[in-house]
């Protein structure tokens, strides 16, 4: 019987079968975030623990870094130590950091494949739920935590239980207006936020075909969102086209070689999923959250379930919870809600593409009256190449405020959050109960979709703007 993508990557790295479905792997890459790197590197320096490959790990500071125009570190006071702490470890380890203000700086699952850090085969760790994100260039990448981080760090292996194998086929055109967002978070609302929980996951079909890599790494960024640990899609010409002029890819022939190898990482056409599902985008409409977790979405011109018709008392609960938090009514259209701030960032949407696709709504136009508005590019590369083509004037113009890359509101590690009780349109990837701040509300939507937010101050269907 024929083998999956990811069982062939993952065969291609056992460096010791430790039996009952667990390996030892070997990890190609190592990415390090500001946040979790230096927890990792304090406990490396406590036990005395050697980084026998510091070439395979690479650095960027993104979550507690401000984003303000011109921010250094000190920006943001309270995240200095946790940017001294990574500058001072890389350093003393030989680890390469990309630093602020250089370009490779950015969200570090931006950054990666950008960099060409990520490639087709490879595995990749990061102590951070979002390294899933890599997937979407054909490597087999997951999150990690401290422990395995210092594990990953000290001996460039770690001990894995195999997960099992799904595959999500995406088949069909999108509609007018449909991003590749829309369409992880219509998946997302289907399959359930424990859909892939235990199981690394495929993306494959026509639509992810059709997909730009930055949109196949958008639906890779989710993937976690629905439990799994590993989302990936199967190289092509475009993630060779997307790599061929990457920084830290092979080069020259070695790059016609690489690609050459790349070209046969594909499931066998026999090769059987633990699951497999199949999902016609045409379906999909552009599509905003209305609750406190991913799956609670619904398509923009659709009605905010009503709990009173909620028939099971646990989803009942839950959805009345949500409700609460979110202040809005079951039973109303989503279309129309009051919105105070919007987000245009994050690992799942900050990249070229979707600037593009923010500005293309923002042209000419202009945010409304007393909503704030904000765009943050994924990463120095991305921040430059917008303004290469303009795309900063159009925002600034529009009354959007341009600022530098990181995390940001995503999270608001670095304190840039949405005040309490205001209601926030984000093109990130969580809406739990305070992610943006205490009591702030999210709704996460594509990048034009946020952006139309902003124009009209309410969540709008972006096909009607
Ligand atoms: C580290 C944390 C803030 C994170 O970046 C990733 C994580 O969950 O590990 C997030 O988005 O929640
Ligand atoms: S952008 Fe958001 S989701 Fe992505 S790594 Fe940063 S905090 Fe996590």
């Amino acid at each position: 019987m024929g083998r999956t993508l990811f069982e062939k990557i993952w065969d291609q790295h056992i460096v010791q079968d430790l039996g009952d479905g667990w390996a030892l792997l070997h990890v190609d890459r190592h990415l390090l975030h500001d946040l979790s790197g230096p927890m990792a590197f304090k406990a490396i320096v406590e036990r005395g623990l050697d980084v026998p490959n510091p070439e395979l790990a690479f650095a960027t500071p993104d979550h507690a870094v401000s984003s303000a125009p011109g921010r250094t570190a000190a920006t943001f006071p309270t995240g200095q130590r946790f940017y001294d702490a990574m500058v001072e470890q890389t350093r003393a380890r030989g680890i390469r950091l990309f630093d602020l203000g250089e370009r490779g700086q950015g969200i570090v699952h931006v950054t990666g494949p950008e960099l060409g850090l990520v490639l087709p085969g490879a595995t990749v760790v990061c102590a951070d739920s979002h390294t899933c994100t890599n997937g979407g260039l054909g490597a087999l990448a997951f999150g990690v935590g401290t422990s395995e981080c210092i594990h990953a760090l000290a001996t460039q292996t770690l001990r894995l239980r195999r997960p099992r194998t799904m595959r999500v086929r995406l088949d069909g055109e999108s509609g007018k207006g449909v991003s590749p967002k829309d369409i992880i978070l219509h998946v997302i609302r289907l399959l359930g936020t424990d859909g892939g929980v235990e199981h690394a996951i495929e993306f494959a079909g026509g639509a992810i075909e059709a997909m730009t890599i930055e949109g196949r790494l958008t639906i890779c960024n989710l993937t976690v969102e629905m439990g799994a640990r590993s989302g990936l899609v199967a190289p092509d010409e475009k993630t060779i086209d997307f790599l061929r002029d990457k920084p830290f890819a092979p080069q020259g022939e070695g790059f016609e070689l690489a690609a050459s190898a790349w070209r046969l990482l594909a499931s066998d056409h026999d090769a059987v999923f633990d699951r497999d599902v199949a999902i016609d985008v045409s379906q999909v409409a552009p599509t905003v959250t209305w609750g406190t977790s991913p799956g609670q979405s619904i398509d923009v011109d659709g009605i905010v379930p009503d709990p009173a018709f909620e028939p099971d008392p646990i989803r009942r609960e839950q959805i009345v919870e949500a409700l609460g938090y979110m202040g809005i009514e079951g039973g109303r259209p989503i279309a129309g809600t009051q919105v105070d701030y919007v987000f245009i960032g994050s690992c799942a949407n900050s990249r070229l593409p979707d600037l593009r696709a923010a500005a293309e709504i923002a042209r000419g136009r202009h945010v409304a009256t007393g909503v704030t508005a904000w765009v943050v590019p994924g990463s120095v590369a991305v921040k430059r190449a917008a303004e290469a083509e303009g795309l900063d004037r159009i925002f600034r113009d529009a009354g959007f405020a341009w600022r530098e890359p990181g995390c940001s509101m995503c999270v608001a590690a670095n304190g840039e959050i949405i005040p309490p009780g205001k209601r926030a349109v984000s093109t990130s990837n969580r809406n739990f109960v305070g992610r943006q701040g205490p009591r702030a509300r999210t709704h996460l939507a594509s990048p034009a979709m946020a952006a139309a937010a902003a124009i009209t101050g309410i969540i709008t269907d972006v096909r009607k703007i």
